[in-house]
């Protein structure tokens, strides 16, 4: 399978006029808040281990070499729209949310049955000397101008089948890897910091999020038709350190993108954050709001309703989710079951079927089938 490496040189912006026209657009008109014949469904994670046909090619490559490597990374994002045809309604372009921090200047490695490793963490505020800085130089398009290759040749193989979405890492959740080093139980480092830092800590959080932000709206002009941003550590921080440390984030590289890129839906998974609904529905741009397992739907969209009414908006806020991937554990009745009750807890409200959090690694493939077929079924009978 080729490899190469793109050039560094002009990003490519797609000629949308050439592309053929998307055949399944349920995503995109559900992420507006129309109604829909039924809910899409796609996954978070729906590119990975639990495939074995993305083990065959990660035995051969390292992961970052499959981000940077267009062909390769059309491949794994093309893997399971090919594998679940006519069920998944998105691909989600392969890639990481830590390929920001390595492009701001630091070494970050996969570190397989690991997970991913910063070996130079940032220790303290002088640290931040050692990052790029778009203000003396430094181009996000240039940097990354890989993913967008990667995008733009996503598009291609994609054909109009189903929307591709792009994505990028939330300042917050980028900071703790960065602060932190790789993963953590508590990230008491990076919260840390928070304490003890707050004036070093928004200035990196304002470097990030305006890389993020950027970063975005090349994917959009590269070809990625609705994006993601994930903050996927919104939980390890309280109500009063997320609406200082995360909202103001979100809600700017929301409102950026929104300005460049209208018409793009653009969601939000702030996981574990249930207690921030009200402010990510009434204080930033998002169109649609995922859900992890922890909140039941009908709560959640009561209040995304009550709280956009107290703000006089007539903003329609998507939800996304939340299906327990866990639950893909169980026995297949038990998935069709619980899939179904998920659909009628969000009920015939626009819905974008997704499971609260990724794919796991020792997932059955052909559970994940029975989950998209649930939702089809499940959803469109909802609506009749
Ligand atoms: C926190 C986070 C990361 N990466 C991401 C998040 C946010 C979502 C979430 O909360 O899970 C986002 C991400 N990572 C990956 C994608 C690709 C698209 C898709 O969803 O299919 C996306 C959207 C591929 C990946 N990113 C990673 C893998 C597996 C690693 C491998 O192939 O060896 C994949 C398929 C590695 C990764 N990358 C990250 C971790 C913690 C790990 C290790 C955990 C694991 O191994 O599953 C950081």
């Amino acid at each position: 399978m080729p490899s190469e490496i793109p050039a560094a040189g002009a990003p490519p912006n797609l000629d949308v006029a050439t592309m053929p026209a998307l055949q399944n657009d349920l995503y995109l008109r559900a992420a507006r808040g129309e109604r829909t014949e039924r809910a899409p469904v796609w996954c978070m994670r729906q590119a990975g281990r639990y495939l074995p046909e993305f083990r065959a090619v990660r035995v051969e490559n390292d992961f970052f070499n499959v981000c940077r490597s267009p062909a390769l990374a059309t491949e794994v994002t093309m893997q399971p729209i090919r594998r679940y045809a006519g069920l998944l309604d998105a691909a989600i372009i392969f890639s990481d949310i830590l390929v920001i921090p390595q492009a701001m200047g630091m070494r970050v490695d996969m570190v397989p049955g690991t997970g991913p490793r910063l070996p130079e963490p940032l220790r303290e505020p002088a640290d931040l000397a050692r990052l790029v800085d778009q203000r003396k130089g430094f181009s996000v398009d240039r940097e990354l101008g890989y993913v967008y290759h990667a995008i733009t040749n996503t598009r291609h193989a994609l054909a109009g089948r189903v929307p591709l979405l792009g994505f990028a890492g939330a300042p917050w959740t980028l900071m703790a890897y960065m602060v932190e080093g790789g993963g953590s139980k508590t990230f008491a480092a990076a919260k840390a910091w928070l304490f003890r830092h707050p004036q070093a800590a928004h200035e990196l959080l304002r470097r990030i999020a305006a890389v993020a932000a950027d970063f975005l709206v090349g994917q959009v002009h590269a070809g990625a038709q609705a994006l993601q941003v994930f903050e996927s550590w919104a939980g390890e921080l309280g109500p009063r350190e997320f609406a200082e440390f995360s909202l103001p984030y979100l809600a700017h590289i929301a409102a950026h993108v929104k300005q460049r890129c209208p018409g793009v839906p653009l969601t939000v998974f702030a996981r574990g954050a249930h207690y921030a609904l009200e402010q990510l529905a009434a204080e930033t741009v998002f169109d649609v709001i995922s859900l992890d397992w922890t909140i039941a739907p009908a709560d959640a969209r009561a209040r995304v309703d009550r709280a956009l009414r107290a703000a006089g908006s007539d903003r329609r806020v998507v939800l996304q989710g939340n299906l327990d991937p866990t639950l893909l554990f169980a026995d297949e009745a038990t998935v069709r079951r619980r899939t179904a009750e998920m659909c009628a807890a969000f009920g015939a409200a626009p819905h974008i079927a997704n499971l609260g959090h990724g794919m796991m690694p020792g997932h059955d493939p052909e559970r994940l089938r029975v989950f998209l077929e649930t939702v089809h079924q499940a959803s469109r009978a909802l609506r009749q």
